[in-house]
């Protein structure tokens, strides 16, 4: 054999090599080099370990072999990478084959599987009933358990034992048991884990085929000297890039007839999806200098956030087409090219709440609250864009709860002009309204380019046409593709401003988002302004971040609202069904203090004993952006360094990060302190009065309150601390915080 090789890297082993000491990963290093230019190479000495011409061992240096799979004559792939003297012992041990129910390469290694399953703490216990035997083999393998481990399955005995398992064991057999051991019916097992990956009966596949069956894996070809490189120091960090899931890998590469939406619980990989999703559609463009992809976001962070993991994912060409911006920046681009003259300040809705309640003040207005006008401004008169009073007169104000007669109707009209001319007069302008101005400048563009090309048509082309300045004959669709992350909080106005910058046709909007996450109150049925995501809709359910015991318990302080209050941004329901995660750790941990200021010490204390990890990993977050300035001194008072978040990011990237709840939207740490969780903040105290005047909206600002807890529960990776005073937030009681303990 001579001339180079394709050679893959099968998940998991990426860890056994990264666990090896320094000297022999660099030797793996330029044994991935070498092999990949002349597997044939006498200094390898290739050796077949069993007669089938599939698994082979390799020499990587004087005690390390590397296991690879001959896939096709010069297309292989690397397992396992192992002392000498093991491979020798225990070759007759290795396992591998093509699961009959995922149609992907497994790859086991029995005898390492049962020393781990042998040394779990509890397996020294008097033998317990066994955990999986009243399933029986067969039906283990139809939920794609790996064949050659049901036998040592079907022993074991405890939790521990499982997670031994695990980690050895391919990913799907994992899965499948952790979610066995949750407690899931092995009809829910067999619905949310194995359906998702099994190859489809109509797609049989060739047993034999071992190339197409490394597609079906989680498998990565090592195509430089650098990429096996960034895999390994990388670590967790890397590993996204390479190792999608199978659900994931799916909806990255489908071809779309038109809008396409993924949800799922926090941590799942949407954001990760989305990566990939831009990618993939970078990937397929012609060359060119153009920016015909958009991806876009919530907020300024976010944004910088998805740049820098694009950077990370494709490099600066893959970044070069991209055109990385959130979303309000993007409507006041759209307006300033409108109205360049335009210098007007940017407020957001807490801000335009101030301005609500100081022209309620100055007016003497007592019939009307700040915090209802400013909600039927955004929702009802810019979220519908109602430009006059006869509108208003007649609009649909559903979901808005207490009905206005038509005299109300009048006045709330009057307020909002007087409001709109005070920001006139203070040179304000809301995001919203910019919102909704650029969704009508792109709606209008869009009928001028519609409107030329069916002139062009009519006419038979493009060489007929006289071109008119200023009639749209120049202008283009701004996109060819948009990717859109955290879409749970876009509002109508956003969608009607994207619908119209990109051409209606295959792949031209894909979303991800999670409903369970909404924190704005916008709400859309994206039908209704022209995204179609009927029937191309996806969730994933598996958490990459969280560990079980936090995803748990924050996934119960949902449980208490009705499933039904979570929409699926297209007037049907969303749920949490089959979310889940294989890792594993401590219980979120409830602390009650008897105050606010003894809390604060509290927190400190919980700081300095997480002195184990840089300080970055760690973060507080609290209902107040008091609060966090309270944090922020006593820490410092504890001599522990920090950062406040502002709404335009962390000030510097030193010391504990803090911040009010919202400022957590989209990011993760290895470990979380949430503190304030108390009734009369958590929710606020002001939600309860909604009760009994306007039920509806009482609900929705509960709804709000519990997303936001439940999105700061769910940044935490490993470890979740949950501190209260005074009484426990209502959403802690499904956790069992209480005063009584
Ligand atoms: N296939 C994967 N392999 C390894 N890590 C992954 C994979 N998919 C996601 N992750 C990791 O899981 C974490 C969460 O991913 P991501 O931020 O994409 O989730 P999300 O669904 O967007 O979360 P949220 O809704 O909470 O914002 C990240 O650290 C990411 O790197």
């Amino acid at each position: 054999m001579t001339g180079g090789a394709t050679l893959r890297l099968l998940d998991k082993a990426d860890k056994e090599i990264a666990a090896l000491d320094r000297t022999t990963v660099e030797a793996v290093y330029r044994f991935q080099r070498d092999f990949r230019k002349n597997p044939g190479a006498g200094v390898f000495h290739l050796r077949e370990l069993r007669d089938d011409g599939r698994l082979f061992s390799a020499r990587v240096d004087q005690d390390h072999r590397a296991l690879l799979l001959r896939l096709a004559a010069d297309d292989w792939l690397l397992v396992s990478v192992q002392h000498r003297d093991r491979v020798k012992q225990h070759a007759d041990r290795l396992a591998y084959g093509i699961n009959q129910v995922t149609g992907a390469i497994e790859y086991v290694d029995l005898q390492a599987v049962e020393e781990d399953v042998r040394d779990a703490p509890d397996a020294q216990q008097p033998v317990e009933e066994p955990l999986f035997a009243h399933y029986g083999a067969e039906r283990l393998a139809e939920l794609g358990v790996a064949e050659p481990l049901i036998p040592i399955v079907l022993k074991l005995t405890s939790d521990d034992e499982v997670r031994a398992l695990a980690k050895y064991a391919p990913r799907h057999t994992g899965e499948v048991l952790l979610r066995l051991r949750d407690g899931y019916s092995y009809e829910d097992v067999k619905e949310q884990v194995t359906a998702p990956v099994a190859v489809k009966k109509e797609d049989e596949f060739d047993a034999e085929d071992w190339q197409s069956a490394a597609g079906r894996s989680q498998a990565v070809v090592i195509t430089d000297d650098e990429s096996l490189q960034s895999i390994i120091e990388e670590r967790d960090f890397g590993r996204w890039k390479v190792f999608l899931h199978p659900t994931q890998e799916k909806l990255v590469r489908r071809e779309y007839s038109g809008p396409a939406r993924v949800s799922g619980g926090p941590g799942t990989g949407k954001t990760i999806v989305a990566l990939h999703r831009v990618k993939h559609l970078v990937d397929r463009l012609g060359p060119g200098h153009t920016k015909p992809v958009l991806l876009t976001t919530f907020n300024k962070n976010l944004a910088a956030d998805l740049r820098a993991r694009l950077l990370a994912l494709g490099g600066p060409e893959t970044v070069a087409r991209v055109d990385i911006v959130h979303v309000d920046q993007l409507a006041t681009r759209v307006v300033r090219e409108a109205d360049p003259g335009n210098a007007k300040r940017r407020i957001d809705d807490s801000q335009a709440l101030r301005e609500w309640r100081q022209l309620l003040v100055e007016s003497g207005e007592n019939r009307w609250d700040a915090e209802f006008l400013s909600d039927e401004w955004n929702q009802v008169i810019l979220g519908q864009a109602v430009r006059s009073r006869s509108d208003y007169f007649v609009v649909r104000r559903a979901g808005r709860g207490r009905t206005l007669s038509r005299a109300e109707r009048a006045q709330v009209w009057q307020l909002a002009e007087r409001f709109t001319q005070r920001l006139e007069l203070k040179g304000l302008e809301t995001h919203r309204q910019v919102a909704e101005r650029a969704a009508r400048l792109e709606l209008d563009r869009k009928t001028k380019i519609d409107r030329r090309q069916q002139q062009t048509d009519e006419r038979g082309g493009l060489a007929n046409v006289h071109v008119e300045s200023g009639s749209g004959a120049f202008l283009r669709y701004r996109y060819r593709h948009i990717v859109v992350d955290e879409a749970q909080d876009l509002s109508a106005a956003h969608w009607k401003m994207l619908r119209a910058m990109v051409p209606a046709g295959p792949n031209d909007i894909f979303l991800v988002g999670d409903t369970h996450q909404r924190i704005y109150d916008n709400q859309v049925t994206l039908g209704s302004l022209g995204i179609n995501i009927r029937g191309r809709s996806s969730r994933l359910t598996l958490s990459y971040r969280t560990t079980w015991e936090i995803l748990r318990d924050a996934t119960k302080v949902m449980d208490e609202a009705a499933e039904a209050d979570y929409d699926d941004l297209d007037g049907g329901t969303d749920s949490l069904k089959g979310y889940r995660s294989v890792l594993h750790g401590r219980r979120p941990a409830l602390h009650r203090a008897d105050s606010w200021d003894e809390t604060l010490d509290a927190i400190a204390d919980q700081v300095k004993a997480w002195h184990d990890i840089p300080r970055e990993s760690v973060a507080v977050c609290v209902p107040t952006n008091d609060m966090a300035s309270d944090v922020e001194q006593r820490l410092a008072r504890h001599g522990i360094t920090s950062t406040v978040m502002t709404r335009d990011g962390l000030p510097r990237n030193e010391g504990v990060h803090i911040g009010t709840m919202y400022r957590f939207k989209g990011l993760e740490y290895q470990r979380m302190i949430i503190a304030g969780v108390s009734e009369g903040l958590v929710p606020r105290s002001a939600v309860d009065a909604w009760q009994r005047t306007d039920p509806l909206r009482h609900r929705r600002e509960l709804q709000r309150a519990r997303s936001l807890l439940f999105v700061a529960a769910t940044r935490a990776r490993d470890a979740l601390a949950i501190f209260w005073h005074g009484e426990p937030s209502r959403f802690l009681a499904p956790l069992g915080a209480s005063n009584r303990a």
